[in-house]
């Protein structure tokens, strides 16, 4: 009776995809009118030679460029999925197929130990059969403190699992857990419990003074030149450890090889690494990968994605489950979008209803033969594998489907594995290989998880998306300014490195997926190009607003409707969209704000570094997000302060834009009460005042605050330079 019961549901959202597509269709009939318009004034101009043509080219380019992005987008729109899981319908524990966890850190004084190590311990804690869990944590810093600290959490596990196990405690990552107020569910009054809670919090306390003592004594440096580390961690029981005490999951520390002479690539090398590593030590067919600060905080998050790997039906095409990325450290005004709401609540559940969302980096089991490239079982020339795979025989022997290392029996690896083990966690191992290239995580992108999903879903392969209510995983989201610009910057890079590669996924994508996943891979690799119309729609109306040359139709003209309803239907739809997914009119104008600052600065550099990649002209560069806590930017962040102690990189451009917004708002109105204006320019007086309305904190930040987050005189000073110089030399231009 069980099995006839399925392990999942999937629904489609109806009432929505009718309404999405009615808006689809209504938008573009306007869209195309507004095209019309466009084209057909140009038309005239150029033949009467009577109005300037570099700016209606220009935002005319924008115009199209716009409607370009928003046609992409709409895919997403197309058939939005959610989906339910029944965890309780899984067979049997000895039915369920063995997981390796990857976790990936790369500096401690980014990556605070302490918070890597309750990744890895609420990784362990996972409510999984423990015979079949192992955890490997990739120190791409090759620091002894996070090998330190991993033997302490080895310890301190020995105490809090037994524990997680025996209350059933849902929390199980132990700084989270501790930190929250109430106990996490069920009655929890026994004495025995509060007894034993004491205990393992007092464990826990110990724990954190032990890491502290270690990064107190051990040298932080990251090096970029050192031989490959590989331990099994797998202390002898100390002191009072009872026997039953002992089941815990297999727990690994790889550090691969580094050298200077040798690319490493980043995150994507790391997991390769893993991959290769873990294949001689537990070779288990289904992967979680987590970045160092995502918990898990749903220990049934293996058991909810198993309802998919293990459903027959989809199986055989399912590569991964993807959960979504949400951070425990966004606050609720959420003051630079951190907790990417348009991404895991609007865009990946249009994914979902095609061929499934893209890799997200963190928060998904995959299927580890999805990552092997084309192998087959059939493909048994062993020289062709280890052209692909590399010459370790013991690896290409456990690329055979039920290949079980037998490591275990004594405890530690042999020191002939071991040997194996440091081989393939050398640097030169992927030379001459298909590492990277077709096989494992794919090294084309800093975005690594995007360009490997693309290509998976182009080999065939589908996934799933699954947005339980309970977040299985929990990380750190941006909460200042830089931070945010940073992280965006290097997205947008990794973006914009496949979009003009032959991968673009618009002409590689059609013919191996359907039509409409390929257009939501290509519009996020294309959005960052929303930076060309964004710099001119801030620059070109408003220099002409200035200047008194009209680029929109008069109220009386019948096309001011026309802009009209394409400005207020793509804002009510956005609005509508912020509103079902829990947002409010604050939430709308954080997100507008954000878009814009995000689309004149990251995208705009991230863009010019692919370029500057793809000529050869800059190194490829992976700067970690910060994930330690300043106290002085988390309390402006909890004040919901904009925190513009960031770099002028970042802030000039987008002061010298507000400011050239603001001066021809004050010209074009001047001109306005004086009778100096002989057309209407409503719509170029209101996009200066939209500007400005959006982006008032940027004002309030040059001009009242005084805390130490405002943007100092000497930025505002250097950007107003910028804008007088782009003012008088724009009008030049145009007066020439
Ligand atoms: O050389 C490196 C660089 C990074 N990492 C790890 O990669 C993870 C992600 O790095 P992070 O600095 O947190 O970058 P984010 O931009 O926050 O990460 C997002 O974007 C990445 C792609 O750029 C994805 O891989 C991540 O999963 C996704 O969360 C972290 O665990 C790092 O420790 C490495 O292992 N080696
Ligand atoms: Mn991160």
């Amino acid at each position: 009776m069980q099995n006839s019961l399925p392990l999942h549901l999937c629904h489609v959202q109806k009432s929505c995809a009718i309404m999405n597509r009615l808006h689809t269709l209504l938008h573009s009939i306007a869209l195309t009118a507004l095209i019309y318009y466009r084209a057909s004034i140009l038309i005239q101009s150029i033949k009467n030679r009577d109005t300037p043509i570099l700016p209606w080219l220009l935002v005319f380019a924008s115009e199209l460029i716009l409607s370009f992005i928003w046609l992409l987008n709409q895919a997403y729109r197309w058939r939005p999925v959610s989906r339910v899981v029944f965890p309780e319908r899984l067979p049997e524990d000895k039915e369920l197929p063995a997981i390796d966890v990857f976790i990936c850190t790369v500096d401690p004084e980014k990556e605070p130990t302490v918070d890597v190590m309750n990744t890895v311990i609420s990784a362990m804690a996972l409510d999984y059969p423990v015979d079949k869990l192992y955890v490997y944590l990739s120190d791409d810093g090759g620091s002894s403190v996070t090998l330190q600290a991993m033997r302490e959490a080895w310890r301190f596990a020995k105490w809090w699992l037994p524990f997680c196990r025996t209350y059933g405690i849902k929390t199980r990552c132990p700084k989270a857990y501790f930190s929250e107020e109430e106990d996490d569910h069920g009655d929890f009054r026994s004495s025995e419990f509060i007894t034993d809670k004491t205990m393992v919090k007092e464990k826990y306390e110990v724990f954190k003074r032990r890491l502290m003592r270690i990064r107190e004594n051990t040298s932080m440096v990251i090096s970029r030149d050192h031989s490959p580390v590989v331990e099994v961690i797998n202390d002898k029981p100390i002191g009072t450890v009872r026997e039953d005490h002992a089941e815990m999951p297999v727990l690994v520390y790889v550090s691969r090889e580094k050298r200077p002479s040798h690319p490493y690539h980043f995150k994507a090398g790391a997991l390769n690494v893993l991959l290769r590593v873990s294949g001689l030590i537990s070779n288990s067919p289904c992967i979680l990968v987590l970045d160092c600060d995502m918990y898990c905080n749903d220990a049934t998050s293996a058991r909810q994605a198993m309802c998919f790997h293990l459903d027959s039906k989809i199986s055989p095409s399912l590569a991964f489950v993807q959960f979504p990325q949400k951070f425990y450290n966004i606050n609720a005004t959420d003051i630079y979008d951190g907790q990417l709401r348009s991404l895991f609540k609007i865009q990946w559940q249009g994914f979902d209803g095609l061929e499934g969302p893209p890799v997200s980096g963190t928060g998904f089991y995959m299927k580890r033969m999805a990552l092997y490239g084309s192998f087959t079982p059939k493909d048994v020339d062993i020289m062709k594998l280890k052209l692909s795979y590399g010459i370790s025989n013991e690896f290409i022997k456990s690329l055979g489907r039920n290949y079980k290392p037998n490591v275990f029996n004594g405890g530690d690896l042999s020191s002939q594995l071991l040997k194996e083990i440091e081989l393939i966690a050398s640097c030169a191992y992927e030379n001459q290989t298909k590492w990277g290239e077709k096989v494992g995580f794919l090294y084309l992108s800093v975005l690594e998880d995007y360009f490997t999903g693309f290509n998976l879903h182009c080999k065939g392969w589908t996934s799933v998306y699954c947005d339980p209510v309970r977040p299985a995983f929990l990380g750190t989201g941006a909460t200042n300014l830089n931070d945010l610009l940073v992280q965006g910057t290097r997205w947008v890079s990794g973006l914009v490195e496949v979009a003009i590669s032959r991968f673009c996924p618009l002409i590689y994508g059609p013919f191996r997926m359907s039509f409409l996943e390929s257009m939501c891979y290509a519009e996020l690799a294309f959005y960052p190009f929303y930076c060309l119309p964004i710099w001119c729609l801030a620059t070109i109306p408003q220099l002409c607003l200035v200047n008194g040359i009209p680029l929109y139709p008069e109220v009386s003209n019948s096309f001011f409707a026309i802009f009209t309803f394409v400005f207020l239907s793509s804002h009510l739809k956005h609005f509508q969209e912020v509103l079902l997914t829990g947002g409010s009119i604050q939430t709308y104008i954080i997100e507008q704000r954000i878009w814009m600052i995000k689309s004149v600065t990251c995208h705009f550099y991230g863009t010019l570094d692919a370029i500057m990649k793809k000529t050869g002209m800059r190194e490829a560069s992976f700067l970690p997000t910060n994930k330690a806590v300043d106290d002085e930017q988390a309390l402006r962040y909890q004040k919901g302060k904009l925190d513009f102690q960031a770099s002028t990189m970042f802030l000039a451009p987008m002061i010298s834009l507000l400011i050239i917004n603001i001066t021809s708002l004050v010209v074009g109105v001047v001109r306005v009460v004086t009778g100096n204006s002989s057309h209407d320019m409503i719509i170029q007086l209101f996009l200066p005042f939209f500007v400005i309305t959006v982006n008032y904190p940027i004002i309030e930040g040059m001009l009242l605050r005084k805390d130490k987050g405002r943007i100092l005189p000497s930025v505002t000073l250097l950007s107003s330079v910028f804008a007088i110089i782009f003012l008088s030399l724009g009008s030049w231009v145009l007066i020439y």
